[in-house]
């Protein structure tokens, strides 16, 4: 009979922790899921001795699991309490995070040469929009480029780049990424059910953060772009505590409402010391596509003021057309196609890739 999610507790509340209780007592399992054959969960320590000192107990847990009928067992295990050695934590007044600063400092991902973050105050200024085709515009450039959706509560890179598969990963460890248009793609869209729902605590989005960057086999990149989530909160904070930024690219439209909210953004970046590389005015002008004219719906020219004002970089303006929509909604980014669009986004592309900074 197949593992299910009793017959998983069952088995985790037959591993003893060294130092008394199992598994399951010990409430040190998170993120539980039963698949097919495929069990996942992290194991949530609280600091990275009890981590080191658990080692075996994950050991054993994959061995019990396999022994039970799994196919494939994934264990993460987390710590998050404080390192030993680890200087002491920056203070960041932000956000809100809900667990202790562990890592030691900002840390490069093997094999990225950099990493560049697209982020937004507002949500659905087209944020993933725009990481999804610079991804592919740099991609057609000869770059070797990653896109990793961190957009964790809305995941849309999957559907944007036309990716479904869920990545495989032989040796139960390391995630093999998916391949769109040239880029290297992985979501956490891809390891979630459709329409779940993700109610994570600060710690448990720690360990999904750690697992997209630290286990997915990226290979050699030149550019890895990560899409943030819109705002300023506990994913952002995640990554530009643990992860060393190399740019940060802000999206907004050009109304008013939309370049308050990327200011904070701004601010936060600032905050967290990852490089600003500019602004991009998304759904900047409109053309008729029968008569011709040309309309600004949302205002135009706001942006590279903003900019100017804040002494940051404009990268670019990008039309808001239909095919720009229909073409996300497909998955095949406009960036892949020919036309005026796909050639503002080669123009941002060729720009980043200018400045060395992609
Ligand atoms: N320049 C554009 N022209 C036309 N449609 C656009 C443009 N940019 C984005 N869109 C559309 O607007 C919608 C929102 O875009 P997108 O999901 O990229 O925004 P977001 O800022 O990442 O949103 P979220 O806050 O949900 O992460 C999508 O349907 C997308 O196809």
């Amino acid at each position: 009979m197949a593992l299910d999610m009793a017959g998983v507790q069952k088995v985790l509340a037959g591993i003893a922790c060294p130092g008394g209780g199992d598994l399951v007592s010990r409430d040190l399992v998170r993120a539980l899921s039963v698949e097919g054959g495929t069990v996942r969960f992290v194991i949530e320590t609280a600091t990275p001795d009890e981590a080191r000192a658990l080692a075996p107990v994950q050991a054993q847990a994959e061995a019990a699991l396999r022994a039970a009928g799994a196919t494939s067992v994934q264990i993460v295990m987390t710590a998050h309490g404080p390192a030993p050695k680890a200087p002491p934590p920056p203070s960041l007044k932000i956000g809100g995070h809900p667990t202790p600063q562990t890592a030691p400092g900002p840390q490069p991902v093997p094999g990225v040469a950099r990493i560049l973050v697209v982020g937004s105050g507002k949500g659905g200024v087209g944020k993933s929009t725009v990481a999804s085709n610079l991804a592919v515009a740099l991609a057609r450039q000869g770059r070797r480029v990653g896109l990793l959706d961190a957009d964790i509560y809305g995941p849309s890179q999957a559907r944007m780049m036309g990716v479904s598969k869920r990545p495989a990963s032989p040796d139960g460890k390391m995630i093999e990424p998916l391949r769109a248009h040239g880029v290297t793609v992985m979501s956490m869209g891809l390891m979630l059910k459709e329409d779940e729902a993700v109610i994570w605590r600060g710690p448990m989005l720690m360990g999904a953060m750690q697992q997209l960057l630290g286990q997915v086999l990226w290979g050699e990149l030149d550019v890895l772009i990560i899409d943030l989530p819109p705002g300023t909160g506990d994913v952002q904070l995640t990554l530009g505590q643990r992860t060393k930024l190399d740019g940060a690219i802000v999206v907004s439209t050009p109304q008013d409402v939309a370049l308050l909210d990327a200011r904070k953004a701004i601010d936060m970046f600032h905050k967290l010391k990852t490089p600003i590389l500019g602004l991009v005015e998304n759904m900047s002008t409109y053309v008729c596509p029968n008569c011709g004219h040309e309309a600004h719906l949302f205002g135009h020219g706001g942006v590279a003021a903003e900019a100017a004002k804040l002494g940051l970089p404009f990268l670019g303006e990008l039309p808001l057309a239909l095919e720009v929509r229909l073409a996300g909604d497909a998955g095949t980014p406009v960036a892949a196609t020919a036309g005026p669009a796909a050639d503002a986004y080669a123009r941002i592309a060729r720009g980043l890739v200018a400045q060395g900074v992609a």
